[in-house]
């Protein structure tokens, strides 16, 4: 059974994304809001009947019935409001992920966690900390959505189709995200052979900052977050074994320890089955370790 606690815009999302692509046979959607988690799981139900999918899809407050899971999402709390830096929200969601989190450990202890709730990088801190699950069972999602938007924006400029592009984007999934181009391509060609360096200081910037754009027009992001959920959750159940950007625990790599920060990993059947070192430049690495500096800084300021 896959868990997804916080039913609210991306939670949902990732229900009927999970759902559509068939990845366990009972998906649960848990909310502390009485209705909302039922009304969800009925919305999507009457959709898979139509597609004729037999997932079956279940709404709780209930979070015992969480009881036999293998994946638990963590996407409970408040999300950014237009003017607003993610790290902003790191005092209330503190708050809401410790005591998910807890209700993980006392139900759902063989599971794995995937946080999502921002500040991203900081919430995946607290997972790990407060769950005292193996390292490899704690991996939070970010780094899938920030590459998903630097690979559409290298569509955008290159006219490439979106298949052949491979992108990367490590580091905080806030203000000192990495997005790489050295470690990004078309069919396996650098991207310097299509963009010059110029072009590409635009794409990374944009990567950065579109997803405060689309809080501003819509309200919140919700279909890349979902979907990025759902890929990183396939390569688990699937055992795909991709190489994913993932908030996970540093324990010395590159360099840095007590840290929880975005880093390629191969995501398979046991979750982060290794941790991929890049040979990062002089610039990179300066990026990475303010990333991991911000991320520092805000765990050290909350109570675990
Ligand atoms: N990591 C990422 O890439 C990424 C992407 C998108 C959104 N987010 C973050 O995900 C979070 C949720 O975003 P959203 O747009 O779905 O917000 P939302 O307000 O639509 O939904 C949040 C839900 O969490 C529920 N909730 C609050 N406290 C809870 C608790 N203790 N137990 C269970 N449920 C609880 C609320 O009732 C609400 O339904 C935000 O922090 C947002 O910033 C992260
Ligand atoms: O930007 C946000 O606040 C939500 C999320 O982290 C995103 O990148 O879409």
């Amino acid at each position: 059974m896959i868990t997804i606690i916080g039913a609210g815009k991306v939670g949902g999302d990732a229900a009927l994304f999970s759902a559509l692509k068939k990845l366990d046979d009972q998906i649960l959607l848990l909310d502390v809001v009485e209705g909302l988690p039922q009304g969800e799981a009925m919305d999507i139900n009457h959709m898979l009947s139509e597609q004729g999918i037999d997932v079956e899809v279940k709404g709780s407050n209930d979070f015992a019935d969480m009881k036999g899971s293998n994946i638990v999402v963590v996407v409970a709390g408040s999300g950014r409001k237009p003017g607003m830096t993610r790290m902003d929200l790191l005092k209330i969601n503190a708050t809401i992920v410790k005591s998910v989190v807890e209700n993980v450990k006392k139900y759902a202890d063989n599971s794995m966690i995937i946080p999502v709730t921002n500040p991203l990088d900081p919430m995946a801190y607290i997972t790990y900390k407060v769950s005292g699950f193996d390292r490899s069972r704690v991996f939070g999602m970010g780094g899938m959505l920030d590459l998903s938007r630097f690979r559409q924006f290298i569509h955008e400029a290159t006219g490439h189709s979106r298949d052949s592009i491979r992108a990367l984007v490590i580091g905080e999934h806030g203000e000192n995200m990495l997005p790489l181009p050295r470690f990004s391509s078309v069919s396996g060609i650098p991207l310097s052979s299509f963009l010059p360096k110029e072009k590409l200081d635009e794409l990374i910037q944009n990567t950065k900052q579109v997803a405060a754009k689309v809080i501003e027009l819509k309200g919140a992001t919700v279909h890349a977050p979902g979907n990025a959920i759902s890929a990183i959750v396939e390569s688990v159940m699937r055992d795909r074994k991709q190489v994913i950007p993932v908030a996970t625990y540093l324990d010395g790599e590159y360099g840095h320890s007590d840290v929880t920060i975005g880093v390629p990993a191969v995501i398979g059947r046991k979750g982060v089955e290794k941790i991929i070192e890049l040979d990062l430049n002089d610039e990179e690495k300066q990026i990475f370790d303010k990333a991991v500096e911000s991320v520092k800084s805000a765990i050290s300021g909350i109570e675990i």
